[in-house]
């Protein structure tokens, strides 16, 4: 089988968070995320994996809700906790409390906001993935040291 890749640099966004870390939140902080889409498959009729332009449009939709965001987990374990209290956003783990301009948040249907984790939930939103696509991994870069992917499929399974 001959088998393709592609790799695709998708946008630059900032975006801010607090991750858990033992159960409790760190300072809140922000990242300049880097985005990288790497897609392996049989070519197409047109000799493509999957159209350039067409999978840079959907990275970049998928990117665009998080831009100048905080970005918050909506499924953290008890004692973390949120609700929405008028134009306000809560969030508590018992310990630290933030409150939040809610049109400012996300808040993501993650466990925590690790960089893997916004890296599996931008993968998510690019389903359906093109047709004959058989593995896709995208990689989140948090800083120029520290970067994480997610993928589906293919050799990295
Ligand atoms: N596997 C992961 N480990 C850590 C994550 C993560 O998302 N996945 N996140 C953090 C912290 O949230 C923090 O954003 C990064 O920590 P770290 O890289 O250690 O700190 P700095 O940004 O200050 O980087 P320096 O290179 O030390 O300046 C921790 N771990």
């Amino acid at each position: 089988m001959k088998r393709h890749r592609i790799t695709l640099t998708g946008p630059v966004f900032c975006a801010a968070h607090s991750g858990l870390h033992g159960g409790r939140f760190e300072a809140l902080h922000g990242h300049t995320f880097t985005t990288r889409l790497h897609l392996e498959g049989d070519l197409d009729g047109a000799g493509m994996v999957a159209d350039f332009t067409a999978v840079k449009a959907a990275l970049a939709a998928a990117v665009q809700p998080l831009r100048r965001r905080t970005l918050m987990p909506g499924r953290a374990p008890a004692p973390v906790r949120h609700r929405r209290i008028g134009e306000e956003i809560e969030f508590s783990d018992g310990y630290r409390r933030f409150v939040l301009p809610a049109a400012d948040v996300v808040v993501l249907p993650l466990a925590n906001t690790t960089t893997e984790l916004i890296a599996r939930h931008l993968l998510d939103q690019l389903h359906p993935l093109p047709t004959g696509v058989a593995g896709a991994e995208l990689v989140l870069g948090e800083s120029p040291t520290a970067q994480a992917s997610a993928s589906i499929g293919g050799r990295r399974g």
